[in-house]
């Protein structure tokens, strides 16, 4: 699947001096692309609108436990990075029984998911050498699910043969990943913590694949979660990333549509302004040292109701990177 978004964002890094980079601040809905010419180092303004990160509280409070809304705690010296966004979080709190009702707020992800487990697994087997068409072709790998929600992604992948760690801001979450991990003998192996990249980070773990599916739109900010992403990377190792692109289709589709008129998402579920474009995704990966070395569309075909690879972005979109200077494909 040769990525013509890939090339293109090569190009506009050797040529960044040139390019104008979008952000939320100075391109709104239906706003004019900004014609002023911006070195790289405004990708940094991808974050100022976003919140404010969590406070961070004293150390009793903190320490893996749940805060008051069930939000993980964890240890972090004053001046230390957090990803979490609780407004975002608390969204995800209200809905965390239904993580596994395939009808309920998370039935697309329950419908693209076959999908990207398809591209994780022909992705990894690829990079790591692995054959695809053995039972449990990624037998061996220790493979992260950063903001897994339920684990609705972690358990195909635990039967597939990694050994999977889950880990999340809500304790909810993990609570319902865990119980639900227990039915099967291959899924209780998963390894759900409630915490956050950075703080895994802190903790020196590494892993083979960072997967991170559905998240970056959510946190406080891109740019620093990337990085923690990055350093939860084994030598040799990649990652797999997926979000919304923030172009004017994904607003009338994954806003207006799936939130107001078909209601498969609460609405408010989705902020237009925290969404990527695929550009802006490769230009922070390769701020963080990763190389993408492809990309897809997820389309949805309304007839069947099945969400399939393409190569329109346009809309939902993920992507394949390695950890630069650390072995390549
Ligand atoms: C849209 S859901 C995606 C769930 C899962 N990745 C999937 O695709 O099936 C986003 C998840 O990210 C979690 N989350 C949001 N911010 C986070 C952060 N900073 N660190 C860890 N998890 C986070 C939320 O609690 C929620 O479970
Ligand atoms: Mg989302």
């Amino acid at each position: 699947m040769a990525s013509v978004s890939v090339r293109l964002c090569r190009d506009l890094l050797r040529n960044s001096a040139r390019f104008s980079f979008k952000s939320p601040s100075c391109f709104p809905v239906g706003g004019a692309v900004s014609s002023a010419v911006l070195p790289l180092t405004p990708l940094r303004c991808l974050s100022e609108s976003a919140p404010p990160p969590a406070p961070i509280r004293n150390s009793d409070e903190m320490k893996a436990g749940s805060g008051s809304a069930g939000v993980v705690r964890v240890a972090t010296s004053d001046n230390s990075r957090s990803s979490l966004n609780e407004a975002e979080l608390a969204k995800f709190a209200a809905i965390s029984e239904t993580w596994w009702d395939s009808k309920g707020p998370f039935k697309p992800l329950h419908l693209m998911n076959p999908t990207r487990v398809s591209f994780i697994r022909s992705m990894l087997c690829r990079h790591f050498r692995k054959d695809p068409c053995t039972k449990r072709p990624l037998e061996g790998l220790k493979i992260i699910d950063v903001g897994c929600g339920g684990g609705i992604l972690s358990e195909p992948l635990a039967r597939l043969g990694a050994y999977v760690t889950g880990i999340d801001a809500l304790e909810k979450n993990i609570n319902v990943a865990r119980v639900h991990a227990r039915f099967d003998s291959v899924t209780s192996s998963i390894e759900y913590i409630c915490t956050t990249a950075e703080q895994l980070v802190r903790d020196k773990r590494k892993f083979d694949a960072v997967l991170s599916l559905e998240v970056i739109e959510h946190v406080s900010d891109p740019l620093d979660f990337v990085q923690s992403l990055s350093d939860l990377i084994a030598p040799g190792g990649a990652t797999v990333i997926s979000t919304i692109n923030r172009s004017i289709r994904a607003y009338a589709t994954a806003i207006v549509a799936a939130e107001y008129l078909l209601n498969w998402l609460p609405s408010g579920t989705h902020e237009w302004s925290k969404f990527l474009t695929p550009e802006e995704l490769v230009l922070i990966l390769e701020r963080a040292s990763i190389s993408v070395k492809e990309m897809a569309g997820f389309v949805y075909d309304p007839l069947s109701g099945d969400w399939s690879l393409s190569n329109d972005t346009s809309v939902n979109f993920i992507a394949f990177g390695a950890k630069e200077n650390a072995g390549a494909i």
